[in-house]
């Protein structure tokens, strides 16, 4: 009985709920001649249901993206079109294609200065999720020219899963391009010697790059028009990286276009870059700007590992979750973890990806994941920068980022909690912190980006339930 009039009230409710949200979507935000939906503010029940409403993420988040769109704070705010950034009407069709209707902040900055002659060096920051990948895949498309057949636009990537992903936007990107010849530069893609490559663009890891390059001598890094380090601060800073860019980049041109992107440089870092590309542009952001105000950051207090993994479960346990990322430290943390919530949810639901897996697996994890096979991805810094899933609303920090010397690593940390609130949507990072030391470092990031982060009791399902998204 009392089943029953719970289930007709959730009924009625998620009717109120629809009819709403339905009102909310109808008014949306472009349609500015209609008020705004005052009765929700004046009735508390509305308003109770207004929040219900968000935390089952009903309202239309086409409108969210609107508001940011308009709002010139936004890292999504723009005030062109992207007729008005002069691409090439193949690469505009690709674009359209794609579902992007306008573009984003970096994108309106940066494609102009990128595809003007005579080519400019350009050194760009750009938050996590805010569409840099667009920005220098359509330069480095506009600079193809497919009457040579030699590879013209070298494109380097930290890991093995970001060279693909962005091997597949710039495909994606050149759909009505069919000229444009795209070649991945990563482990398990074979050349023989003697072979001479006569793809116009190269997208790999800088090993790859520097064997077939110099090694292979398969094509002349002399020819290389454009050159791009996406993740450019991880790659100028870290050392097996920096000595095979170096390397790289002493064949270039002196005429050759660097295109820089990163979500972080650290002050160091930046004059490096300066240093090393001849008079950049240089696109940064303040240091309070840098956090997006769409991710909401929690710590929970935890007495051990076993502890962090009921905190993991209670949340699972309140919160519609569509994808999680977990961060470990180490891959035998990450190979636990994985073991134990696989016993309690199905191995089939839950994925590690680190790096003592081949590239083959590795590859099918990821594929598993972006499919939504599997709900949850266990992984360590290997898959903290630039990989775009869409779903991931939350972000764990089973450890802590911690630099060689146990200090925060402020900028992996703003990486991995950016694998969530992808292009302005909602994301929550949840730190699980189990030690004194661990309190210390989440005050040190919660201090460097001038960004609260909250204290959430992972015992407590009412306050786990008001995070939600
Ligand atoms: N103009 C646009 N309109 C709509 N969606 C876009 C637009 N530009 C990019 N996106 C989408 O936004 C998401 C994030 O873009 P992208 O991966 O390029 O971000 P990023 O800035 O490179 O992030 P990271 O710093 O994590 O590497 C992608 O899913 C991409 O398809």
């Amino acid at each position: 009985m009392t089943d029953n009039w719970n289930k007709a009230a959730e009924t009625q409710e998620l009717t109120e709920i629809q009819r709403l949200s339905e009102d909310i979507n109808e008014i949306g935000i472009n349609n500015e001649h209609k008020p705004p939906p005052a009765e929700l503010d004046d009735n508390p029940a509305d308003a109770s249901l207004l929040m219900k409403i968000i935390r089952k993420g009903l309202i239309d988040t086409k409108n969210d993206l609107d508001i940011q769109r308009k709002d010139p704070n936004s890292p999504l705010y723009s005030v062109k079109s992207f007729e008005a950034l002069h691409l090439k009407p193949e690469l505009l069709k690709g674009v359209y294609a794609m579902g992007y209707n306008t573009p984003s902040k970096i994108q309106e900055t940066a494609l102009p200065t990128l595809i003007a002659d005579p080519p400019q060096n350009m050194i760009a920051q750009s938050q996590s999720g805010t569409g840099k990948t667009a920005a220098f895949t359509l330069a480095m498309l506009t600079r193809v020219d497919t009457t040579k057949d030699y590879p013209q636009v070298l494109c380097l990537s930290p890991t093995y899963e970001l060279a693909i992903q962005t091997g597949e936007v710039a495909a994606r990107m050149a759909k009505f391009c069919p000229d444009i010849s795209i070649r991945y530069a990563v482990r398990g893609e074979e050349i023989s010697r003697g072979d001479k490559l006569k793809d116009h663009v190269i997208i790999g890891t800088p090993g790859k790059v520097l064997d077939w390059s110099l090694k292979f001598r398969a094509f002349d890094l002399s020819k290389i028009i454009v050159f791009v380090l996406d993740e450019a601060d991880v790659m100028i800073a870290q050392q097996g990286h920096q000595d095979q860019c170096i390397r790289l980049q002493k064949h270039l041109s002196k005429k050759c276009q660097m295109m820089l992107f990163s979500a972080t440089y650290e002050k160091k870092v930046m004059d490096f870059a300066e240093f090393i590309v001849p008079s950049p542009i240089t696109i940064r952001l303040k240091k309070e700007e840098e956090v997006l105000d769409n991710i909401k950051q929690y710590y929970v207090k935890c007495r051990g590992q076993d502890d962090k993994y009921r905190a993991i479960a209670n949340i699972y346990g309140v919160i519609t979750i569509g994808q999680a990322i977990i961060f470990c430290h180490t891959r035998k943390t990450a190979g636990w973890l994985a073991g134990k919530m696989s016993n309690e949810v199905g191995s089939e639901s839950v994925g590690v990806l680190s790096g003592d897996l081949t590239v083959e697996q590795r590859l099918a994890v990821l594929d598993r994941f972006r499919e939504g096979h599997q709900k949850c991805l266990i992984t360590t810094n290997v898959l903290s920068r630039g990989i775009d899933i869409d779903q991931v609303n939350i972000v764990v920090n089973f450890d802590l980022p911690i630099d060689q010397q146990g200090n925060a690593d402020c900028e992996t940390y703003l990486h991995r909690i950016g694998r969530t609130g992808r292009f302005g949507k909602h994301g929550i990072a949840i730190n699980l912190i189990d030690s004194e030391q661990c309190m210390r470092i989440c005050r040190d990031i919660e201090k460097h980006f001038g960004k609260k982060i909250m204290l959430l009791d992972a015992e407590n399902s009412d306050e786990i339930e008001k995070i939600g998204t």
